[in-house]
């Protein structure tokens, strides 16, 4: 089987080696006529599948997509054309979790706040938005929860509406897909209304998609309020951030929330399962001996963390501020964006580090947070 892969795709050859031969594109660049003669279209969130691709290929048995976000797909042009379609849902949801947490102490040291004392509000409480509550949870911080399609379909948390999270929490962090249509879209969600009536000295964090923030309010906004600190991951026009507004952001990164090597290898090996099941192939545990062992494999804890420590032991497992200085530096050469992603050094999760604790406090929270081995 000729397989068409996205470059940006750790272990793919390796794992569908049982299943057709890899060629590897760059995604953003990907044209009809590479495209002519494959069974298999393997790809991420940079690349339009739509007819303009399609439109010299019939030989397509299979669309993959290794991430979440689902907005660059025709799904609709794929289903007339019967090829069946799998993103790759959760993959990087730890990640992203763990990007957004994280960040969240790196604003609290910045602004020599504690991020304990303050209350967040997550939007979107599916895969991400669940991940970084379970984070934030597991440290003792409150969260609030906005979600109103899991509302109206039984979700049995408590939901509030957006406007009530504006109006109450000191952190607002945005874990919806982009819609556009729908009952509930999220195409500028946060429009200068909204940002406007942010809380005084409120953090905003985007990690989803950059339209779900009106990028030019934002930089109004923002121009008449350097109490709020923002956390961008998304920006809307990728791979273009609009140049004024990114000075006023605080922490800023070239849409790398979920880039841990776990969430991308489960990415890679999620497509494997379902490309697997469409072809009537029995499935294998692809995940098992693919990751290296983590640079410190572990840590002894001889007292309880402070926050302040907390971050510390983070920063073992990703520094986001080497990052933010990339992305400064990068971002606006030509393909700069795209070459910040493409080089980055994919990060850990909190599980490849194992921590080994002294006697006479406990740690499970540690565990809870996502860390292995905190009970040793
Ligand atoms: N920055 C990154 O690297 C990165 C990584 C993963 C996902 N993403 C983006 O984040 C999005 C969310 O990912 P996920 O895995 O949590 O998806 P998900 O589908 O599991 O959860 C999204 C949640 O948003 C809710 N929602 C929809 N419209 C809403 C609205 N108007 N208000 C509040 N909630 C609403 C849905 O009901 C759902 O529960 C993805 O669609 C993707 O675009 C970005
Ligand atoms: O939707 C997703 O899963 C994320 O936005 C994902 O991390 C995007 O990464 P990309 O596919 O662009 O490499």
């Amino acid at each position: 089987m000729k397989i068409i892969a996205d470059e940006n795709m750790p272990y793919v050859e390796q794992v569908f080696a049982d299943i057709g031969e890899v060629s590897l594109v760059n995604g953003r660049q990907l044209s009809a006529e590479q495209l002519e003669g494959a069974d298999v279209l393997l790809v991420r969130s940079v690349t339009q599948v739509n007819a303009q691709l399609l439109a010299h290929n019939d030989s397509l048995k299979f669309v993959g997509s290794a991430t979440i976000g689902t907005d660059h797909i025709d799904a609709q042009l794929l289903a007339q054309k019967g090829i069946p379609f799998s993103n790759a849902p959760g993959c990087n949801a730890i990640a992203v979790g763990e990007y957004a947490f994280i960040a969240m102490l790196e604003l609290a040291a910045m602004t020599g706040s504690s991020l304990k004392q303050r209350t967040v509000g997550i939007v979107g409480a599916g895969n991400t938005g669940s991940q970084v509550a379970r984070c934030l949870e597991a440290y003792g911080v409150k969260t609030l929860l906005c979600d109103p399609v899991q509302a109206a379909s039984g979700d049995s948390r408590e939901f509030h509406t957006l406007d009530e999270l504006i109006a109450s929490c000191d952190v607002i962090s945005l874990h919806v897909p982009l819609t556009k249509g729908g009952i509930e879209p999220t195409w500028y969600l946060l429009d200068e209304a909204r940002l406007s009536a942010l809380k005084p000295d409120a953090w905003l964090l985007n990690c989803c998609r950059g339209e779900v923030i009106d990028n030019r309010a934002l930089f109004r906004v923002k121009q008449q309020r350097a109490d709020l600190k923002l956390v961008l991951d998304v920006w809307e026009g990728e791979p273009n951030p609009m140049p004024e507004l990114v000075p006023l952001v605080d922490i800023a990164t070239p849409h790398i929330a979920g880039y841990s090597l776990e969430g991308k290898a489960r990415g890679t090996t999620m497509l494997h399962s379902a490309l697997s099941q469409v072809l009537n192939i029995e499935p294998e545990n692809k995940l098992d001996g693919l990751l290296p062992v983590h640079v410190f494999s572990r840590i002894k804890l001889e007292n309880q963390p402070d926050e302040g420590a907390l971050l510390q032991l983070c920063r073992l497992i990703y520094d986001l501020r080497d990052d933010d200085r990339k992305f400064r530096a990068n971002y606006a050469l030509a393909g700069g964006f795209d070459q910040l992603r493409k080089n980055h050094t994919h990060r850990r999760e909190f599980s490849a580090l194992a921590l080994v604790k002294g006697s006479g406090f406990e740690v499970d929270w540690l565990t809870k947070l996502g860390f292995s081995g905190a009970s040793l």
